[in-house]
């Protein structure tokens, strides 16, 4: 028998990820080639004559899987019986901007949106933030709404682990399908930590460490992580534009994830709500790695964390209970 359509939100569905975004959920990309799903797109009122062009070509397009579109400006109209948001709506950071610039501008959004959210939106609604500063955006969703369960609030830091497996695999000269288990911790900007500790390659001869195939612990330590951390900021300096294909792609892959489950044996990571697992401070949401089953992500427990790793973790955990506290300024 046929699945009912999901309905799928993408706010700031005029800009140019969700420009990328839209035609790969409605190609099956983002929840699976047997499940049908219903757009909803949101923007402001200066943006909608091309929201509307993009409506126009996705009619354009005969998607199989698209059985609806709706595209509004209205934020009620667009979050109605939505059991998937993703958020993308907001400003980008420019050059010579970095995250935290863009902070004011964003987090008001994210008030007036959870409110929204929680009274319009179906009851397994899950939420994945995208737009920056995106971990606090996502915090500031979780606290405005808080009857949304904080286990259904994420935010986009695939990004960053698929930047991560995609360095590894042109240092090594092996396919990216064959890394995994790599880690972003943190916050999704410059002090995030892409940590290649626990991070395999398939060969030949079986599943090898990353550090030991690379056998460059300078490198590494060194420039693999900071090329992560500022990939953002060289696209931006390439495109004059942030990165949009790959973020789209990314947020694709977070929710298929999610939603469908991680292969057995491989995490990914995701912004979640912190626990206090691996000692970061309880109520920030946190880039740890996960798997995920049945619908429901977990926080991989036990991986030994040593003493390099364990400052870069309490680094980005400190900026982001900086940005939390620069949040509430903003909105007061
Ligand atoms: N987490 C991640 O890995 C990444 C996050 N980003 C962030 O994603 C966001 C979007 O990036 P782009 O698509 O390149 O920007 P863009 O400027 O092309 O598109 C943003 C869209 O949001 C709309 N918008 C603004 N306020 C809105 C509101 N209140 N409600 C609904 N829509 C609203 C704008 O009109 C515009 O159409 C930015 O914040 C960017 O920094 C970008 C790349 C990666
Ligand atoms: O760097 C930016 O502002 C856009 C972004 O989040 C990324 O590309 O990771």
């Amino acid at each position: 028998m046929a699945k009912d359509p999901v309905r799928v939100l993408v706010t700031g569905a005029a800009g140019q990820i969700g420009y990328a975004l839209v035609p790969m959920i409605a190609r099956g990309v983002m929840l699976g080639a047997d499940q049908p799903v219903i757009l909803h797109l949101l923007d402001i009122p200066p943006a909608a004559e091309a929201l509307n062009g993009v409506k126009m070509e996705l009619v354009d397009a005969a998607f199989p899987l698209l059985k609806g579109v709706v595209a509004t400006t209205d934020v009620v109209e667009a979050t109605t019986g939505v059991n998937i948001a993703v958020l993308v709506g907001g400003f980008p950071r420019k050059e010579g901007m970095e995250r935290k610039d863009v902070m004011g501008k964003n987090v008001s959004i994210y008030k007036s949106q959870a409110s929204a959210l929680e009274k319009h939106a179906a009851a397994d609604l899950k939420v994945l933030v995208v737009a920056n500063p995106a971990n606090t955006n996502a915090l500031i969703l979780k606290e405005f709404a808080p009857s949304i369960p904080e286990k259904n609030i994420s935010c986009l830091t695939r990004l960053d682990h698929n930047r991560a497996l995609g360095q590894i695999s042109e240092r090594l000269n092996v396919q990216v399908s064959d890394v995994k288990n790599v880690i972003i911790w943190g916050n999704h900007s410059s002090t995030q930590y892409p940590d290649v500790n626990h991070a395999t390659i398939k060969t030949s001869d079986g599943e090898k460490p990353v550090r030991e195939l690379v056998a460059d612990d300078a490198w590494l330590n060194g420039e693999f992580i900071s090329t992560v951390q500022q990939r953002g900021a060289a696209i931006i300096k390439a495109r004059k534009l942030s990165s949009a294909l790959s973020a789209a792609s990314a947020a694709c892959d977070h929710i298929r994830d999610w939603v469908l489950g991680t292969p057995e044996g491989t995490w990914v990571s995701m912004g979640v709500y912190s626990d206090g697992s691996y000692d970061v401070p309880a109520g920030l949401i946190y880039s740890f790695p996960v798997t995920a089953a049945n619908g429901e992500w977990k926080i991989v427990q036990g991986l030994p964390i040593d003493e390099f790793s364990r400052k870069k973790l309490d680094l980005t955990a400190q900026e982001l209970s900086e940005e939390k506290a620069l949040a509430y300024s903003c909105l007061s």
